[in-house]
């Protein structure tokens, strides 16, 4: 999926970032930070964890839901990613478990994070900023509220073999709305990634002052989005890592693995005459073309889950 974004839809992704912090990158444990309002803000993420060599080792707190997607899920279970159910009493244990399994992680990691929980929609924003306000806390005007419950215990669990947060704000070029689809059909878009090195020492230890610093932190990412709206680019100079030839080297060999048998199967069938079997193979191959297009359903916004809209409580405080 890497190399249909960076070789077949040559989708540019640059990043914003101090150059002080650059030669970190991938060379650390971190925790990641990153909106949610894109249906391929995570392929840009596996795209900047494969330009700095963390691919293999990129972790996330995902809905459990999609442990059960083909292929990937699967692959994610075999991976240590981290499941929530986003039910607090149900995760406040299993998170923190799964979380202590990567103490001891043999290789650099990125652990991402979307705090928001859930994908930015207008309703979901408007109805989270009713909890805002019932809070007593700022609006914001491109992000979700966060939810902090998720974002204390990882790194409340992570302290001492994480060193830092990298607060990660991404936007698109030209109010592009990129989709998965457009990928796959070659669409070119432009992601800009602007990210902010925090060392973790300096987010607090305390729980509640812990939830205080995220909030902040979202509030001043909302200021970030402004000045790209108002702009077109994030505050900073621009640190590009260049493109990799390795996910296409990859993609060709598995390509050519599993194209070429594939091909030869489907080559014997046609050939067999039969129509039970030429019938059998169309089914099995409108079945799988039916389950890939279920997978990209799971990145489409609008088929998105209900999370954000109806736990919304009346009373906040
Ligand atoms: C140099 C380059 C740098 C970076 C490159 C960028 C990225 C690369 C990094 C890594 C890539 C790795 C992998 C990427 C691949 C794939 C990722 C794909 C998908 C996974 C994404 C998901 O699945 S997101 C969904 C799951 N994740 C989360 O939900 C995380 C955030 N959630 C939490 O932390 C939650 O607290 C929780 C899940 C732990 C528990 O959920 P629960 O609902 O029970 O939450 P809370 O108890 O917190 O909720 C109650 C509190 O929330 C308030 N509330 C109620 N309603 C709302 C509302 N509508 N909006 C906001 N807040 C609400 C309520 O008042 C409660 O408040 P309290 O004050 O009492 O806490
Ligand atoms: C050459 C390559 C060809 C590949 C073709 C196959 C494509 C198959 C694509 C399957 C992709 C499945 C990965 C799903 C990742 C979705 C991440 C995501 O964004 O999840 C949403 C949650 O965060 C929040 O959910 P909501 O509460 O908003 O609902």
């Amino acid at each position: 999926m890497v190399a249909a974004l960076e070789w077949w839809s040559g989708t540019e992704c640059t990043l914003y970032t101090d150059p002080k912090s650059y030669p970190l990158y991938g060379n650390e444990n971190a925790i990641v930070v990153l909106n949610h309002a894109f249906e391929i803000d995570f392929l840009c993420g596996w795209t900047f964890c494969e330009r700095f060599g963390v691919l293999g080792s990129s972790k996330v707190l995902a809905k459990k839901e999609l442990a059960y997607v083909p292929v990937i899920g699967w692959m994610w279970y075999f991976l240590e990613i981290v499941f929530c159910k986003r039910k607090w009493e149900e995760d406040r244990t299993t998170v923190a478990q799964s979380l202590q399994n990567l103490q001891d992680y043999p290789e650099n990691y990125w652990f991402l994070l979307y705090c928001e929980g859930t994908r930015f929609t207008p309703k979901k924003h408007q109805i989270s900023m009713q909890v805002a306000e019932g809070k007593g806390l700022p609006q914001l005007k491109y992000h979700l509220l966060p939810r902090t419950k998720g974002f204390y215990v990882t790194v409340q669990n992570l302290r001492g073999t994480a060193a830092a947060v990298y607060d990660s704000t991404l936007n698109f070029r030209n109010n592009e709305v990129p989709t998965l689809l457009g990928i796959l059909n070659g669409k070119k878009y432009h992601a800009d990634l602007y990210v902010r090195r925090i060392p973790l020492e300096s987010v607090p230890d305390d729980e509640a002052e812990c939830a205080a610093w995220l909030h902040k932190l979202y509030q001043e990412k909302d200021s970030f989005q402004d000045h790209y709206t108002r702009t077109g680019h994030f505050p900073g100079p621009i640190m590009s890592p260049p493109r990799r030839p390795w996910s296409l080297i990859n993609w060709l060999f598995w390509s050519c693995v599993v194209l070429y048998p594939l091909g030869l199967l489907l080559a014997q069938l046609l050939s067999s005459g039969s129509v039970l079997t030429i019938t059998a193979a169309g089914v099995v191959c409108s079945s799988v073309s039916m389950g890939i297009r279920w997978m990209i359903g799971q990145t489409e916004i609008d088929k998105g889950s209900n999370y954000g809209i109806k736990t919304a409580p009346l009373n906040n405080n």
